[in-house]
C-alpha cells in the first residue's frame, strides 16, 4: 500500500482547502498542529481497505432491501470512558439489539458502532451556558469548565487516534469470539434481565435460539459461523485536518482509514462546503445527515455529487427530522432520489430531531419520540415501496438516566440520578432493547 503524496495519486484529493469548512476549531498553534499532523500521517491506520470495501457491498445488500443497517453508539465519546467495560457494554448492547432484530425479522443485520474514534463534535454556539468556548470533543478540547482547558490542543489528535486505535483492537477481537459468540447469547443479558422488562423479552429470545443451538449441535451441523460477528466502526468525519492526515491511498482510491464509515453531519453539509468535497473523493462508504430544512432538490444533488458511479449501498442518506416533521418531509425526497436512479441506504436517527430542554435544565429526549420517529420513517417507506434501511441511534450499555419514558418510565426528576453523556441524551441499555423489538415489529409489519 502506498502512503506517501496521497494528494498526487488521487486527483482533486486536496481540494477541500479551499473551501469553507465549517466547525473546525481554531488551534492557536499552527506549527504544534502541522506537527501532529505529520506524525498521523504515518502512523498505522486504524482499519483496514479490505474491511471497508468489505462493509461498502454489505451496504449495498442494505441498498436492495436485503439487510437491515444497525449503527449506534456514544454520541460523544470521551477518553476517560475508553476502558474496557464501556466497550464491553456498548458492544453487547450492539450485539443484543442486533439479536433481536435477525431473529424477529429474520433480516441480516449490518452492525456498526459510533464507536473507535466518535472524539469531535459540531456545536449549536461557540460559547456555553458558562460563557465558555463550547465543548467540541475530546478531539479537540476538554468537557472540564475551565477556560484554559477549553482551548483547542492539537496533542488530542494524537490522544483521538490512539484511543480509536485501542478500541479498534479490543472491538475485533470481541468480534472474533468470545463476546460476540452467539453460544453467549444469555451472557449478554446478565445483570440485566431482571430490572428491565425488555431484558425478560430478551431472555426468551435467548432461551430460544439456546434450543436451536442445541438442536444443530445435535445433528452434527458446523456452527462455527455463529461464533463471531463482523463488527464495524463509525464517526462524524468533522475535523477534516485529522480525517486528512489518516487517509491512505490503497489501488488508486483514497480510503479514510480512521474508521470504515464516516458521515457528514446536518451542520456541515454544505453543497459548496469543503466537507462534501472531501467526502466525495473517498473509496469508504459514507453517509450525510439530512435535516427537517433538506429539501428534494438538495437530496438528489447531494446523491449526484457523493455517488457519482451509481455504486449501490456507497450513501447512506441519514434523516433526522423530528417524529412532527418525518411523514411531511421525507416522501418528497425518497421519490426524487429513487426516480434518480441511485441506490442508497435510506436510515433514520431518531434522536437528533427530537431533543428538548427538561425543565430541571437537562438536554433530554422522550422515548416516544424517538419510537413515533421510526414509525413515520417506516411509513412513508411503506407507502412508497422503498426500504426502510436502518436506524442510528445514540446509546449506551450503562443502566443511565438520559432520555424520557420508556418501559422503565423515567421521569424529568429522574434524570439527575444518571445523567453522564458528555453532549447528547443516550437511550439506556433497556431502552435500546425496547426499541429494537419495536423495529421487529415494524419490520414484520
Ligand atoms: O450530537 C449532535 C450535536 O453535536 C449536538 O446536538 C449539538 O448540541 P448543541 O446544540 O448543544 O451544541
Ligand atoms: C451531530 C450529530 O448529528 P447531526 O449532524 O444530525 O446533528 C451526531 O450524530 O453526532
Amino acid at each position: 500500500m502506498s502512503i506517501t503524496e496521497p494528494a498526487e495519486l488521487v486527483p482533486g484529493l486536496d481540494r477541500w482547502r479551499e473551501l469553507h469548512a465549517a466547525q473546525q476549531p481554531e488551534w492557536p498553534d499552527r506549527a504544534a498542529l502541522d506537527a501532529v499532523l505529520s506524525t498521523l500521517q504515518t502512523v498505522p491506520p486504524i482499519v483496514a481497505p479490505a474491511e471497508v470495501d468489505t462493509l461498502r457491498r454489505q451496504l449495498a445488500d442494505v441498498a436492495q432491501g436485503k439487510a437491515f443497517l444497525l449503527q449506534g453508539g456514544d454520541c460523544a465519546e470521551t477518553f476517560d470512558l475508553n476502558t474496557e467495560p464501556h466497550l464491553q457494554a456498548t458492544t453487547r448492547t450492539l450485539l443484543q439489539m442486533a439479536v433481536v432484530l435477525t431473529y424477529g425479522a429474520s433480516v441480516p443485520v449490518v452492525k456498526v458502532g459510533r464507536v473507535a474514534g466518535q472524539y469531535a463534535k459540531p456545536r449549536s454556539s461557540n460559547t456555553d451556558a458558562l460563557g465558555l468556548p463550547s465543548y467540541r470533543g475530546d478531539m479537540v478540547n476538554s468537557l472540564d469548565p475551565v477556560l484554559a482547558d477549553r482551548i483547542p490542543d492539537p496533542n488530542r489528535l494524537v490522544r483521538a487516534y490512539a484511543n480509536s486505535a485501542a478500541a479498534m483492537n479490543m472491538i475485533r477481537a470481541y468480534a472474533r469470539g468470545g463476546l460476540a459468540d452467539l453460544h453467549a447469547v444469555h451472557d449478554w443479558n446478565k445483570d440485566f434481565v431482571s430490572t428491565s422488562p425488555a431484558g425478560v423479552r430478551y431472555d426468551v429470545i435467548a432461551r430460544e435460539i439456546d434450543r436451536a443451538l442445541a438442536f444443530m449441535k445435535a445433528c452434527g451441523v458446523d456452527d462455527s459461523a455463529l461464533r463471531g460477528v463482523e463488527l464495524y466502526s463509525s464517526h462524524e468525519a468533522l475535523i477534516l485536518d485529522y480525517e486528512r492526515a489518516l487517509l491512505r491511498v490503497h489501488e488508486g482510491r483514497a480510503y479514510a482509514l480512521s474508521a470504515h464509515f464516516v458521515w457528514v453531519g446536518e451542520r456541515t453539509r454544505q453543497m459548496d462546503g469543503a466537507h462534501i468535497e472531501f467526502a466525495s473523493k473517498l473509496a469508504n462508504p459514507i453517509g450525510v445527515k439530512i435535516g427537517p430544512t433538506t429539501t428534494p432538490e438538495q437530496a438528489t444533488e447531494l446523491v449526484e455529487r457523493l455517488d457519482p458511479d451509481g455504486v449501490p449501498g456507497r450513501l447512506t442518506l441519514i434523516s433526522r427530522m423530528g417524529n412532527g416533521k418525518i411523514r411531511d418531509v421525507l416522501p418528497g425526497i425518497v421519490e426524487k432520489v429513487t426516480a434518480s436512479g441511485h441506490q442508497v441506504v435510506w436510515q433514520c436517527d431518531p434522536m437528533h430531531g427530537n431533543t428538548h430542554e427538561s425543565p430541571t435544565g437537562y438536554k433530554t429526549r422522550h422515548f416516544d419520540r424517538v419510537v413515533d420517529e421510526v414509525l413515520g420513517f417506516f411509513d412513508v417507506h411503506r407507502r412508497l415501496g422503498t426500504w426502510p434501511g436502518g436506524i442510528h441511534v445514540e446509546l449506551t450499555g450503562e443502566d443511565v438516566t438520559e432520555c424520557l419514558g420508556g418501559a422503565m418510565e423515567i421521569s424529568d426528576a429522574d434524570l439527575n440520578s444518571r445523567y453522564e453523556t458528555a453532549c447528547d441524551p443516550r437511550l439506556n441499555t433497556g431502552q435500546s432493547l425496547e426499541l429494537a423489538f419495536l423495529v421487529t415489529e415494524m419490520l414484520r409489519g
